[in-house]
């Protein structure tokens, strides 16, 4: 499984006149890999992610998501499709205040229909793989800022996806939080077979992740097997 996009271009409105976001955007990431994107500020990096998420249809160009061509797809559809196959990774983790770590994840699961009981056991793997063991119980203001990040990376693994999308994931951390954050990206991107994008402004990371693509004013510039650190 895989995400693919194939000459996407996005436009916006603007006044009188339209941007260009995206401007003939062609990447595909296979199972198993990661890729970053790094680029200024109004590159259209964020605009890349919310098209790989379904959440902006393009003007053109095709996007496939685990296989299937969205073009076609009503909203519905697409609805579906990102629940089931994209998890998406925010730079702030928006966790509830209320709730603790493991109901974080049962929620999101409770919103695919699906029963919090039967889910509970996956919960518990899954925030073991994230390094959360025994901390299941804890609200957020009960966790350092790594922490939530790390509920916020299970949260999106919950429904089992096929592409995972994140944002900035070490904007708001330290560099140590910020290296083990993008360590455990890559792990989980290896061990559950992902199609990971991470948007980041920090290249200090760079050296863990498998390739790396350049924005600039709309166009991936460049997709390059990460070198070696
Ligand atoms: N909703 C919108 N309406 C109009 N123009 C937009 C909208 N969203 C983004 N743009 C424009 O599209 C271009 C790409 O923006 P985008 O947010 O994708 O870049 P970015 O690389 O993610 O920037 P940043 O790092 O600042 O988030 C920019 O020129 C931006 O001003």
């Amino acid at each position: 499984m895989s995400l693919h996009l194939s000459d996407v271009r996005l436009t916006y409105p603007d006044g009188d006149s339209t941007v260009t976001a995206l401007d003939g955007v062609s990447v595909e990431v296979d199972a198993g890999d990661m890729l970053a994107v790094i680029g200024p500020s109004g590159s259209g990096k964020s605009s890349l992610l919310a098209v790989a998420a379904t959440l902006q249809r393009p003007d053109s160009g095709a996007v496939r998501v685990a296989g299937q061509d969205t073009a076609g797809l009503s909203g519905k559809q697409l609805s579906r499709l990102r629940l089931e196959e994209i998890g998406i990774v925010f730079q702030q983790p928006n966790l509830i205040s209320s709730l603790t770590t493991a109901e974080q994840l049962l929620v999101t699961q409770h919103m695919r229909g699906r029963s919090p009981r039967q889910h509970r056991e996956r919960v518990r793997e899954l925030l073991a793989t994230v390094g959360l063991d025994g901390k299941q119980h804890r609200k957020p203001h009960q966790l350092s800022g790594g922490e939530r990040q790390r509920v916020n990376i299970a949260r999106a693994l919950t429904g089992k996806p096929s592409v995972l999308l994140v944002d900035e994931p070490t904007a708001a951390l330290d560099h140590d939080r910020g290296t083990r954050i993008v360590e455990l990206l890559a792990e989980v991107t290896r061990e559950f077979r992902l199609a990971t994008i991470m948007v980041t402004h920090d290249t200090e990371y760079l050296g863990q992740v498998d390739r790396i693509a350049a924005m600039r004013d709309g166009a991936l510039s460049h997709d390059t097997a990460a070198a070696p650190v």
